[in-house]
């Protein structure tokens, strides 16, 4: 087995077939039918490339989709349900017998495969991803293809990804992935959604490479939840935080894999951030706005000042003590996201008020900052 967590310079899609760590996202659309539940086909295809990655010694992580899918049709459901109770029947059916078709079609080629579900408290709190990061590795090590998708039977609303394109992003930041790549049933972002006759983008280098682009619903059976939207979004954040992403189609990924010219690449651009500040940067809902003055948009856009109440203007929306809340300049324009120390109910007294006259007011159990440096991140 190849040595791992080295940067190993894959700055080129020409360079995957170098790899030693990739991350590999399959969406629902990829490997499932609305009626028939999953695609013995697709599936067993799929299967067929990522083993042979997997032998000739690339590290690697399948984040897959398909649980919500796969149990639609053993659950009589004609469509994907819309509440969450359904949603959750459907993937505790589902999960189990995708896992036993990826065992079994792994196993044909004497890969041993592990199911590791995930939930976005676990990659966001550090003792909780430290402990992700530890049985992941020890996987890889042990030769095992872990197979990571979202805990979706016992998700909630509030914490959930809903989407795997992002859950995948994270878990590539989160083992030091080289690359990501997300498959799914479109050979690449295009300028215009497929079905109106949209032009390829080959390479993202930039935010403005996507300036044209327009992203439609997602396709064929409405079986994936994210569309293109989340895959760029995934893709970029990917990108941001030092790792390069490829999108592209199931049927692609034996191409793509060797590095051909296929997809859309998202080069690498941006150093890495915590896990936990990427997922404030990307992902957390936001409950609320804190409106800033001036000096208080020059103190915090530096990185290194905390926000103090005496230069936020205006509160809005209902969040506690420990939400995540955009932050936003004089004329409403976001500049940053940020973990709040007070509710909405709390902060409206304080606005204006120096920390000294708070601290009087206050006492002891004074926290000085409504979002302190390190719970804040530049948008
Ligand atoms: N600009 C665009 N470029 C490419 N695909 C797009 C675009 N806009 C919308 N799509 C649609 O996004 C779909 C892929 O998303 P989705 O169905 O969620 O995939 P998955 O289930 O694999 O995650 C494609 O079927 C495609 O029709
Ligand atoms: N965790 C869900 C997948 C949600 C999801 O991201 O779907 P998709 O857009 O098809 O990748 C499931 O397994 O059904």
């Amino acid at each position: 087995m190849k040595a791992t967590n080295q940067p190993s310079g894959i700055t080129q899609r020409t360079d995957l077939p170098r790899a030693s760590r990739i991350v590999v996202k399959v969406g629902s659309s990829s490997l499932t039918t609305l009626s028939g539940g999953i695609s013995e086909e697709a599936l067993s295809s799929l299967v067929d490339r990522l083993a042979a990655v997997h032998t000739s010694g690339i590290e690697l992580i399948l984040v897959s989709s398909g649980a919500i899918a796969a149990g639609l049709a053993p659950l009589d459901l004609g469509r994907r349900p819309r509440d969450l109770a359904t949603q959750q029947a459907a993937a505790s059916v589902g999960q189990g017998l995708l896992m036993a078709r990826y065992t079994q079609a792994f196993s044909a080629h004497g890969v041993t495969v592990g199911q590791v579900l995930l939930s976005a408290d676990d990659l966001i709190r550090r003792r909780q991803y430290a402990n992700a990061f530890r049985a992941l590795n020890r996987l890889l090590a042990l030769g095992v293809v872990p197979i990571v998708n979202e805990n979706d039977t016992v998700a909630t609303h509030e914490i959930r990804f809903g989407d795997n394109d992002r859950l995948a992003a994270l878990v590539a930041h989160l083992v030091k992935a080289d690359a990501l790549v997300l498959l799914s049933d479109v050979d690449a972002v295009y300028d215009a959604p497929p079905n109106a006759g949209g032009v390829r983008v080959p390479r993202v280098d930039r935010d403005e490479d996507l300036a044209s682009v327009r992203v439609g619903s997602t396709g064929g059976a409405g079986l994936g939840t994210g569309g293109m939207a989340t895959k760029i979004e995934a893709a970029t954040m990917s990108a941001e935080s030092g790792i390069p992403a490829l999108v592209t189609s199931t049927a692609n990924a034996a191409a793509a894999l060797a590095g051909e010219d296929v997809g859309t690449w998202f080069s690498a651009r941006g150093v890495r951030r915590s896990t936990r500040m990427l997922w404030l940067a990307h992902l957390a809902s936001t409950r609320g706005r804190l409106k800033l003055d001036a000096g208080a948009v020059r103190a915090i856009s530096a990185g290194t000042a905390s926000l103090l109440p005496a230069g936020i203007i205006g509160v809005s929306g209902s969040f506690e003590a420990g939400d995540a809340v955009e932050i936003t300049d004089a004329a409403g324009a976001i500049i940053a996201r940020g973990l709040v120390n007070f509710s909405s109910a709390e902060l409206p007294q304080m606005l204006g008020r120096t920390t000294q006259d708070l601290g009087e007011d206050l006492g002891s159990q004074f926290e000085r900052s409504v979002v302190h440096v390190d719970d804040l991140v530049l948008v």
